[in-house]
């Protein structure tokens, strides 16, 4: 029996896999016989209300899954559920409640910013009035520009009023602030935050960190297919071991310190005069190093201790990888 959405859980992957080629979908063209796997068997879920980041490495999969989602390729293998249905096999069912924003939302070029609103309110089920969405993406004095006419931020924005015309109950959107400006990207976070306290579930993928870190409850890192770690900001910082740098004292070297390893020190590299430790455990490790310092009097010049950041996780996931 399909029970729809009853639960939390709105979006549910297992074990998802997507193919490219002479057994999958994708190319047209008869002459190519090579086959790729763009998506390697991957699995998460998003409760309702949620927002989920997928990240990745270029050409890691996360537009391949994502179409997944939105219904507009099948899986080669393996199972997804949109509010309890086959996104591809029941679209009737879901796409009156989900909203996408592509990465190439195709606009007809000739149609006027509001006419292309007012096109896409006529296929929407239960749409916004026409003021009030240009109103949310900030487009209200651009209504009657032609899309030709428009810059790539504001096509995005566009895209983002049309994805979101329908109060969608879930919202797909695929690298939402590729081309904006640093005021329209935090505008955009925003009118996400908003979509998101009002209940929408939200799955976006990102190649901005600082946007993940921002908006996402819960994320995913992908790399070749596969997801290398998930979980929130600070589980998959957690699992990357934090930095103190600082300048050696003049006449000291490494060898004039306390044991590191005793002081939960993993790892340690010198670049000049600059010695850069890692450790998973930050609070003994600075402890011991400036209670070192206070009794041998010397100064650790440019100190700095921090856990790492989802960037350097994001980096050191990508380049482990790479290196395997
Ligand atoms: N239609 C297609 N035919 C063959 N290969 C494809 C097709 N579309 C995508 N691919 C390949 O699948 C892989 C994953 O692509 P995808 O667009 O899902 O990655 P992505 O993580 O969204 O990348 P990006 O961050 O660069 O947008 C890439 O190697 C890409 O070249």
């Amino acid at each position: 029996m399909n029970i729809g959405d009853t639960s939390g859980r709105v979006i549910d992957v297992t074990g998802l896999r997507r193919r490219y080629g002479p057994s999958g979908g994708g190319r047209k063209n008869k002459k190519d016989t090579t086959a790729f796997e763009a998506v390697r068997g991957i699995d998460f879920s998003v409760e309702r209300g949620e927002l989920f980041a997928l990240l990745g490495t270029n050409g890691a999969g996360k537009t391949s899954t994502l179409e997944v989602l939105e219904g507009l390729a099948a899986p080669t293998g393996g199972t997804v559920r949109v509010l309890g249905h086959n996104p591809y096999t029941e679209r009737a069912k879901v796409r009156p409640r989900v909203g996408a924003m592509l990465q190439e939302g195709g606009f007809p070029a000739e149609l006027t910013v509001e006419e292309t609103v007012r096109m896409w309110a006529g296929a929407t089920t239960g749409a916004r009035p026409i003021g009030e969405a240009l109103a949310t993406v900030g487009m209200t004095r651009r209504k009657d520009v032609r899309v030709k006419q428009l810059s790539g931020g504001e096509r995005r924005r566009l895209d983002l009023a049309t994805a979101t015309l329908g109060r969608p109950e879930v919202l797909f959107l695929d690298e939402p602030t590729t081309g904006l400006d640093t005021e329209a990207r935090h505008a955009t976070w925003e009118l996400i935050r908003e979509l998101r306290a009002g209940g929408t579930t939200v799955v976006l993928t990102t190649h901005y960190l600082e946007e993940a870190q921002e908006l996402a409850d819960r994320l995913a890192i992908m790399h070749r297919g596969r997801i290398a770690t998930a979980g929130t900001v600070a589980d998959v910082v957690a699992t990357h071991p934090a930095q103190i740098s600082f300048e050696l004292p003049p006449g000291y070297t490494p060898d004039h310190l306390p044991p590191l390893a005793a002081l939960g020190v993993d790892g340690q590299e010198t670049v000049g005069r600059t010695l850069r430790l890692q450790t998973s455990d930050l609070q003994r490790a600075a402890t011991g190093l400036l209670l070192w310092a206070r009794d041998e009097g010397v100064e650790l010049r440019g100190l700095d201790a921090r856990s790492a950041s989802l960037e350097e996780a994001f980096l050191r996931i990508a380049k482990g990888l790479e290196d395997k």
